[in-house]
Order: structure tokens, then sequence, then C-alpha cells
């Protein structure tokens, strides 16, 4: 029996310790599976704690036999430097290596290659304080169908954590249905999409939390809030948002204390501060999507805090 025969075999009878030291049995002789399956495991911290950096030395040792799922697990973390340096050259180089295996792979290249960057891009100024201002066609339709396809089958409504039974319960502000490209996830398409609201937003790529997808259905909304964050020293200093599609009505972008409500184009993105001179929550940054009256609409929401961020803390 191969080591992923043995695993699986565990794994259905409910073995998982046995599991795992088959696994790392399998590893630990260099069998491409085994330190896939291993790999991934200590990347999403499952039966055992999250170990990134031990994740991707597992996953270069099934790379180096080009072994696909580990490639394919492998690139993310090299386009988004976790546990193991950014190096979006050779991510890319994975990606076109293993295209002719994956679909999503070879449709990620075919769209970079037919959506070069956009040229100058218009701002328009909304306010001043806080800054509020709007970037025209900093998507093509392409990359919004893109981030849309690859979410669609993710978005999950939105909950948050009773405090007081640590029970999930609908999160009482967001009714919209979401999910984020988290760092073993960005793919290609996603990167260049991030790096280009950085070079837009005058920040660091580093800075900015994952990608995060909303989709609202008619009723849904999310209600006026602030997106700074109470009781954190690395705070989000700006707001980036991508809106994915326009045909849908309702759903504007209200900022009530400063009179402005905001419906703009496919790929097109407000951007806005959340703190003011002092670095305190930013009053006139309150804001909120209107509920939608009808179709479906679909924004992409980087928030970027001050300094470096990684979700998963340091490693
Ligand atoms: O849906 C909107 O228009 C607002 C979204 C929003 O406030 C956010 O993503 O932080
Ligand atoms: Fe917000």
């Amino acid at each position: 029996m191969t080591f992923e025969q043995q695993v699986g075999a565990f794994m259905q009878s409910g073995k998982y310790a046995e599991a795992i030291a088959c696994a790392e049995k399998g590893a630990s002789e260099g069998d491409a599976w085994a330190c896939f399956c291993l790999g991934d495991w200590k990347l999403v911290g499952q039966g055992m704690k999250r170990d990134v950096p031990g994740a991707v030395a597992l996953l270069e040792k099934g790379a180096a036999q080009d072994h696909i799922q580990s490639l394919w697990r492998l690139y993310p973390l090299l386009l988004t430097g976790t546990g193991t340096p950014a190096d979006p050259d050779r991510a890319k180089e994975i990606v076109e290596k293993i295209r002719d295996h994956d679909g999503l792979c070879a449709q990620q290249l075919l769209l970079l290659e037919q959506n070069p960057e956009p040229a100058e891009i218009v701002r328009e100024n909304l306010a001043s304080d806080p800054a509020v201002e709007v970037r025209r066609g900093v998507l093509s339709q392409a990359e919004c169908h893109w981030i849309r396809m690859v979410a669609a089958s993710q978005v999950q409504p939105s909950f948050v954590e009773d405090p007081r039974t640590g029970r999930r319960i609908p999160h009482p502000i967001r009714t919209s249905d979401g999910m984020s490209f988290g760092p073993a996830q960005e793919d290609l398409v996603i990167n260049r999409i991030n790096h280009r609201i950085a070079r837009l937003s005058g920040t660091q790529y580093a800075a900015g939390e994952p990608l995060h997808i909303l989709r609202y259905r008619p009723g849904q909304q999310y209600r006026p809030h602030f997106d700074a964050l109470p009781n954190v020293t690395n705070q989000r200093i700006k707001t980036a948002i991508l809106y994915l599609n326009a045909d849908f009505e309702g759903g504007a972008t209200t900022f009530p204390k400063l009179d402005l409500e905001i419906r703009v184009g496919e790929g097109d993105m407000l951007l806005f501060d959340n703190l003011d001179e002092s670095g305190k929550q930013h009053e006139g940054s309150f804001h909120a999507g209107l509920p939608v009256d009808a179709g479906e609409k679909w924004i992409a929401t980087r928030w970027i805090r001050a300094e470096k961020y990684h979700p998963w803390g340091e490693f």
C-alpha cells in the first residue's frame, strides 16, 4: 500500500494519530504525497499546531519531485511571502509548470496575458477630511469576473462569536455573504490586484489584509460602521473597496456624516482614510452599504493597516 492509501485508511476510521504518524514516516522517507499531506496539515494547523516554515519545507520536498499538489499548495506562499521570502517569479514559474494539470492555473496565465496593467487611472476627490476618492477602471471586466468566479463557491454567511455564550451568531452589522483570499489562496490574479491597490493607495502590499469578498443579495446590507478597530496597535489606516459589478439596484455606499452616497461602475475603486490626524478613528469615516433592492452586489475590500500585517500572526 502507498502512504496515500495507508493515511487515507487511518483517516476514514478516525485514527488521526496513526494517520499523522504514517504521514510523518512517509515524509521522512521522502514520499512526495506524504510531504504534501503533512505540509498541508501543518499549513492549516489541522490536528497539530500550525507551523508555516515547517509546511513550506515539506511542500518544497514534494515540489522538488514535481509533485503537482505540492507545487499547487506552495505557489501562493511564495507569492505572499508566507513562511518563506516572497518570490513572485518562482511562483509564476510554478503556475506555468502546472498549467496543463490545473485549469485554473491555465486561466490565470491567460488572463494576465490578455489584461495588461491599466494605463493612467483618473482620481476623483469626493471629500478631503477624511479623504474619500474614486479611481475609475482599476480592474478590467475579466478581473472582476475572475474574483467572482473563484469566490462564488466559497462565500458564506458572516458570523461573529457571541461574547456571552461563545456561540456563532449572525453578524449584527453585516448581513452579506463573504470569503477572503488568505495567504494560502492568493493566486497570480489576486496578487497582481493587491499590488495595484498598494501602488494606487501609496501603501505597502504587505500591510493589506487578505482581499475580502462580499456578496449582497436583495435585502442584505452592511449597516453603518467604522472600519478602524478597537484596541489594536496596527490600525486600519485606509480602506479600498473595488466594485465587481454594477447590474444591481440599491446598495449604494454611504458616508452619512459627509452626506455622500456613492454608486460607481464595475472595476472602479473607492479609497478612504479611517483615521484622523492624531491617529484616532475619524468620525467622518462612518459608512454603510445600503440594502440591495434587486440583483446581486459584489465587492472586494482591502483593509489596509499602518504596518505589515499577517492574518496568522508572527512565525
Ligand atoms: O458594501 C459597501 O458598500 C460597504 C462595504 C464596507 O463598508 C466594507 O467592506 O468595509
Ligand atoms: Fe466598511
